[in-house]
């Protein structure tokens, strides 16, 4: 425990990511439709994204025209479109120059959205050549794609006006793809996260609880239109720090629902390997939004399928055993199920036998199944991405660690991922250790530019081993909202006196780079040895008794001082519990 944070959210915390996991399900449950009839149709990768959607994440392309395209342009682009076919399950936006909105808008079937390219940041007013949300809205158009590379480097739009246009076009019921995105220069300087992450930092404010209406676009400015796409990996470790920051800085229902688009030279070529990404949820596409090979990345997710040769059932990890059909048996469905491999052997197809023939069409190549394989071997996007979900598990609903050595769990996750093999406990256990050390340097971060704090502390017992704990909580004000932070669970090691928890309360401090001059208030109950503590270390003043806490003492005090109460609440605690122990009279009162 020492050093450790069983859980570093608070109570508000709580009921904030709450409140927003609903709002979020509520939208986001709108935008699932058909995917999970398509779940069991037996494209494991297909399968993958589909679960990901169910569980909130539709795979969303755009579609940014820039300036470019007219009328001429225009039609073919939408006719091609039409034809498509476009996957079902996949959410498509074109993003169209502003004085063709109305005219794609009145040409596009209603399955696929208009997206403006920019907009200002109020209603209406003296802003020659601006739009406002309101007349995106009067014309039809419910997105907006703002934060552009372009838009911030060539009309020197600064993180400050992308957020208070963000912050307009989402209250203005605007939905929004916001983008952010490294130079050249700032990735060659190690700083991709620093900027990505104060991009959207910068966004938080504007977005608020609104997150159910953003898309975020990682767009890394050298890949734009150069022909230099990011490699799957250096996006995916984009798109999962960028996670990771959100889970912390927003909340952890937000960085799980949020999609995160990839955009930078996307092409035909390049797009399946990128949508296999775990936290890719789909594109930004520029120049290829305006050639038909639009289709084909809209359909990145469920284009696995061409096959020379269909893979069928089953091979081991050791490479034991390999079963091929060649294609034209390939009608006949597998006949392995999960019950015919041992515990770890893996299993390519869900044992669903699917409803619809297993064609050449609808059977992933060899290749694939190996890559299926790789990802959900150690290092693998799909072994990193459930791995952590255990960890988050383990580590917010305050699981014991062994609890990922269960029988029942490791059969839980072999149905639901065949492919995974789940870690042992130390390696579950290293992982939320590291997870700490980043959260607490976020945190520290954080903290560093606060400059009064109000603390709340208690000690309690543990009764089972009968051991003192000592838990530390910073209160503090950011952007006017009041910010709650445990910042410190620690055992105590000796006896509980004044001297040594003031000791430890100034350790934890320190250990936080909190100045003790920046504390002016500290919450605590009123035992001597904290009063004694809490005086001594900080100064007379900065003690607050906790309410609570004399609540509770006044009435204790209040049953010592009347005779005879404690005498009567002994007596009906007996009888109670005379009562509970003889199952008949429990039974007759609860008829009564
Ligand atoms: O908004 C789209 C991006 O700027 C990507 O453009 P690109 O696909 O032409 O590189």
């Amino acid at each position: 425990m020492q050093g450790r944070n069983s859980n570093i959210l608070t109570s508000s915390d709580k009921i904030e990511s709450f409140r927003a996991k609903l709002e979020l399900w509520i939208s986001l449950a709108t935008n699932v439709t058909t995917c999970t009839l398509a779940l069991f149709s037996g494209d494991f990768e297909r399968n993958r994204k589909n679960l990901i959607a169910i569980m909130g994440r539709k795979f969303v392309v755009g579609g940014n025209w820039k300036m470019n395209g007219d009328k001429n342009q225009i039609n073919e682009i939408v006719n091609n479109l039409k034809k498509g076919p476009l996957d079902e399950n996949v959410e498509v936006i074109i993003g169209v120059p502003a004085v063709y909105l109305a005219y794609v808008k009145s040409i596009v079937p209603d399955s696929i959205a208009v997206a403006a390219q920019n907009c200002w940041k109020v209603p209406k007013g003296a802003f020659t050549g601006e739009i406002s949300p309101a007349m995106l809205k009067d014309v039809g158009i419910n997105w907006v794609i703002l934060g552009h590379s372009e838009r911030r480097s060539i009309f020197g739009e600064k993180d400050e006006l992308v957020a208070e246009k963000v912050a307009h076009a989402l209250e203005s019921g605007l939905k929004v793809i916001a983008c952010i995105g490294e130079t050249l220069e700032e990735r060659e300087a190690g700083k991709t996260e620093e900027v990505v992450f104060r991009q959207t930092k910068a966004l938080l404010p504007a977005i608020g609880d609104k997150w159910a209406n953003v898309v975020l676009a990682y767009e890394p400015v050298w890949a734009i239109g150069t022909g230099k796409t990011a490699s799957p990996q250096q996006a995916q470790e984009v798109h999962s720090s960028l996670r990771n920051w959100l889970s912390t800085n927003a909340s952890p229902d937000v960085a799980n629902a949020v999609r995160i688009q990839y955009g930078g030279s996307v092409t035909a070529a390049n797009c399946k390997e990128l949508a296999a990404c775990s936290d890719i949820d789909g594109f930004l596409v520029g120049g290829a939004s305006l050639k038909p090979e639009f289709v084909d990345i809209i359909n990145a997710t469920n284009k696995l399928t061409e096959c020379d040769g269909t893979f069928s059932s089953l091979f081991r990890s050791a490479g034991v055993s390999v079963n091929l059909q060649i294609s034209d048996e390939s009608d006949k469905p597998p006949e392995t199920s999960v019950d015919t491999v041992e515990a770890s052997a893996v299993v390519v197809f869900p044992t669903t036998k699917p409803t619809t023939p297993n064609t050449s069409a609808n059977t992933p190549k060899i290749k694939q199944a190996f890559e299926n394989v790789y990802q959900y071997s150690k290092g693998g996007a799909e072994y990193d991405r459930i791995t952590d979900a255990i960890t988050y598990f383990i580590a917010v609903d305050n699981r014991p660690f062994y609890a990922v050595e269960g029988k029942r769990f490791r059969h839980l996750i072999k149905e639901l991922a065949p492919l995974y093999k789940v870690p042992c406990r130390e390696t579950i256990k290293a992982k939320i250790d590291k997870k700490y050390d980043t959260l607490s340097k976020i945190v520290a971060d954080k903290l560093k530019n606060v400059d009064y704090f109000s603390l709340t502390t208690d000690i309690w017992t543990e009764t089972l081993t009968n051991t003192g704990y000592l838990g530390l909580t910073v209160h503090f004000l950011q952007q006017n909202e009041l910010q709650s932070v445990t910042i410190g669970v620690f055992e105590l090691e000796e006896s509980h006196t004044g001297e040594y928890i003031g000791q430890q309360l100034t350790g934890i401090l320190r250990s936080w780079n909190i100045d003790s001059e920046k504390v002016m208030a500290f919450v605590a109950d009123s035992g001597a040895n904290m009063i004694k503590a809490i005086r001594e270390t900080f100064g007379a003043h900065k003690h607050i008794p906790c309410f609570a806490h004399m609540i509770n003492r006044v009435a204790e005090e209040a049953i010592r001082k009347t005779s005879g109460l404690s005498d009567i609440i002994e007596h009906v605690r007996n009888i109670v519990k005379y009562v509970k122990k003889r199952q008949d009279m429990a039974l007759e009162l609860k008829r009564k």
